[in-house]
């Protein structure tokens, strides 16, 4: 009698190993295994993380059966499942990046991964001792109020986890147990619902339609700045609260949730829950299987958000939708607004990309009928946009040694003398962009970037913006030694703060930039100063240029409109228009008219003409006729090859071997490799290669084809950047 033997059975894991990628196990008897679990596997002495793949999908080394060993545990959550899995194929084949770094960003709380339960957090029990050493002082300070686990706290007070672990032995802190699965409270879709206007109706009504019915359905929201498109949203929101379905709202930038998370709460009642990078490990866990388990309603995060194993998606909104923070710069190199619409065709959603100046590619795709677009294009409550000139500094030069125009200067009086706010923008942080000897001329660089140090006056240091190098401003300069012989070339926020300080010695001043709201709770009490009038004068970056909304803002003054036509990056001339509308779109959105003054040396630029006669679709054809001739995206396609090391001649070789051996294609143009702009770069030598392919080229297979056969040492990292968004 022959002795039946059962088949092994054999499972295809993605483990969490860069090198390894692909492995192979077997699935032992009573262990219930699905696609998509999450598993703990042998490998050699150690443990691994793993995701059950379907084996036909992913290419692996054949192990014998004999020499497969057994997975050893599926961790306890719900298995990814298949539109997320594809999802993570397809980011990682169109990116070119590895799966596991793609698959990571799903599992991206390693507590959660765990299961439930409780997490011990510490504050501070109140307990004064007579003695403290200065450390455990300085501790004391800093921990007012909050709490969090040790590692979390240490590094908020500076001070190592021994000396904590010390004060919870000496009853300065105490443990509390913190519930990781303690539920959400719940949305509630008609807790205050807004009297829309008619053209928002009309909007509102086809998202709640579109979510209702389900399906994938890509929708540009194009609207004003001012004209209510996140009211309008919400109804859409509402609609998948209604229908039990969880919505995923992405926002460019956590400084602009603050606002966000307010009108949020007064639509429906609570707020929503936040997903980003500084999440305590509690909260990140208990928003995780929230959202793994379907009880998390509406999640507003950063990019990092759209990979979450969301239960059961309903709808996704990506705000601010032009944004370029969209794009990650690093590790998967990838576009948050372009695999929003990804995953949403995967899961068969409606996704709404929201901007009041879109990105030419999604203008692009709503001329072709791929999107629908939705317009609303009147400000809400009968607000107007703003009126928008021109200051040309070739002939309305700011005094010797100053920025603002007089003209400028006086329509600020005005708004000060009445009691209405002004906004100045200048996208650079900081008082200078250089600093230099006035003695033997020497700038003072940053030992790790091609960079210039950023001199910072708020806190006396030469800071550079790329690697975070500062120094104290010295009192000598170090070539020549000569004292106080520094002089500050060119402005940035810090300098046109103290030039209006100057000139309206009775405005109060706030400079808002990424150094100044840099929490939650700094642009809390920006937002509420500004509307209770304590600001007269908002001079700020960027950060200021959008989301934000004070009824009695009735000034726009744009520093240096050039500034962002520097430099040939392929999108200046929409960012700048971007830039400029939007916070152009800030100025009189209340009863009060705008007023919007743009300095410039090149009134008769594109940008700036449309912008003056608010003629966008002028700037529109303008640019995407330009993009047209020359192959640029939508209309053909970059990828970037950037070759870095520490060394170098190491670099430059890798660089040139690469050059020297791109395949000859009629669809793709090879230029470089050059040393990038950026030549230096946290202390790593940098070349450039930037290929432009015609749009239906196979251009990742090309990629593939081309750099997968190199070999380079150890020092040499070689990334590659489709659609890139950074050219230096
Ligand atoms: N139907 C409405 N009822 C009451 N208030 C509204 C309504 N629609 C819009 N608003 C208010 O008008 C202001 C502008 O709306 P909102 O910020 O949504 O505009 P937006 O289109 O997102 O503008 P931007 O693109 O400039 O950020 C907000 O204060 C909002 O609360
Ligand atoms: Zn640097």
């Amino acid at each position: 009698m022959s002795k039946s033997v059962a088949p092994v059975e054999r499972v295809r894991l993605l483990v969490f190993n860069a090198a390894l990628g692909v492995l192979d196990y077997r699935k032992p008897e009573g262990l219930a295994l699905e696609y998509g679990s999450v598993v703990v596997a042998p490998l050699g002495p150690r443990q691994i993380l793993g995701i059950v793949w379907e084996a036909e999908r992913l290419s692996g080394k054949e192990v014998p059966e004999t020499k497969l060993r057994p997975v050893l545990e599926v961790l306890p959550v719900p298995p990814l499942s298949a539109e997320l899995r594809r999802l993570i194929e397809w980011t990682a084949d169109y990116y070119c990046a590895p799966l596991v770094s793609v698959a990571r960003m799903a599992l991206s709380s390693s507590a959660a991964l765990r299961g439930g339960g409780t997490t011990t957090e510490y504050r501070l029990t109140g307990a004064e001792p007579a003695r403290l050493t200065p450390q455990r002082a300085a501790a004391l300070d800093a921990l007012q109020g909050e709490q969090g686990s040790i590692r979390e706290l240490a590094e908020l007070a500076s001070v190592s986890e021994g000396v904590l672990r010390g004060m919870a032995g000496a009853g300065l802190l105490e443990p509390v147990l913190v519930d990781c699965d303690r539920p959400y409270p719940p949305a509630l879709p008609d807790f205050a619902q807004p009297q829309l206007s008619e053209g928002q109706k009309e909007a509102a009504r086809t998202f709640v339609d579109a979510v209702r019915s389900g399906g994938f359905t890509p929708f540009l929201l194009d609207g004003v700045t001012g004209s209510g498109k996140t009211e309008t949203y919400f109804e859409g929101v509402a609609e998948a609260l209604r229908g039990d379905r969880q919505v995923l709202v992405l926002l460019p930038e956590i400084a602009l949730t603050e606002n966000f998370l307010r009108r949020f709460e007064q639509r429906f009642g609570v707020p929503p829950i936040l997903w980003h990078s500084s999440l305590k490990a509690s909260e990140r866990r208990r928003a995780w299987r929230a959202i793994a388990h379907g009880e998390a309603q509406v999640v507003v995060g950063a990019r990092s958000a759209l990979f979450l194993p969301y239960a059961r998606l309903g709808l996704i909104v990506v705000d601010e939708a032009h944004e370029v923070s969209f794009k990650q710069d690093d590790g998967v190199r990838y576009n948050a607004r372009d695999v929003a619409v990804i995953r949403a065709r995967f899961e068969r959603v409606p996704v709404i990309l929201a901007s009041a100046t879109p990105a030419l590619e999604s203008m692009q795709l709503a001329e072709a009928g791929i999107y629908k677009r939705v317009e609303l294009p009147n400000r809400f409550g009968g607000a107007q946009l703003p009126e928008v000139s021109v200051l040309d500094l070739r002939t309305e030069a700011p005094a010797r040694g100053r920025w603002l125009a007089p003209k400028l200067v006086e329509e600020m009086q005005a708004r000060l003398e009445r009691g209405e706010q002004s906004l100045l923008f200048l996208n650079r942080r900081g008082y200078a962009p250089l600093t230099l000897c006035r003695h033997c001329g020497y700038r003072f660089q940053c030992p790790n970037c091609t960079a210039w140090l950023v001199e910072h006056r708020f806190s006396s240091r030469l800071a550079c913006h790329h690697c975070g190098h500062e120094v104290p401003v010295p009192e000598v300069c170090p070539e020549c030694g000569t004292p106080d012989c520094l002089v500050a070339c060119g402005p940035g926020v810090e300098r046109i703060a103290d030039e209006v300080a100057e000139l309206l010695p009775d405005a109060r001043i706030a400079v808002v930039t990424s150094d100044t709201l840099n929490s939650r709770e700094a642009v809390a009490r920006f937002v509420a100063q500004a509307e209770e009038g304590a600001i007269d004068v908002i001079v700020g970056t960027q950060l200021v240029t959008k989301g934000y909304h004070f009824p009695e803002l009735t000034l726009v003054g744009v520093v240096d409109a050039d500034l962002g036509l520097e430099g040939g990056d392929l999108r200046a001339g929409e960012r700048t228009y971007q830039q400029i509308a939007q916070v152009a779109g800030r100025a009189g959105r209340g009863a009060k008219p705008g007023e919007v003054l743009i300095q410039t040396r090149h009134p008769e630029a594109a940008v700036i003409t449309a912008l003056a006669s608010g003629d966008r679709d002028a700037f529109y054809e303008a640019e995407t006729q330009a993009r047209r001739e020359a192959g640029a995206p939508p209309f053909g396609r970059w990828a970037a090859i950037i070759v870095s090391s520490e060394d170098q001649a190491e670099a430059q070789s890798a660089a040139r071997a690469i050059g020297g051996t791109a395949p000859g294609h009629p669809d793709m143009l090879v230029l470089g490799p050059a040393p990038a702009p950026m030549a230096l770069l946290r202390g790593r030598h940098r070349y450039r290669l930037l290929i432009n392919a015609r749009r239906s080229a196979e251009l990742q297979r090309y990629l593939q084809e081309w750099l997968g056969a190199l070999e380079f040492p150890q020092g040499v990292r070689v990334a590659i950047d489709i659609d890139p968004y950074s050219f230096v």
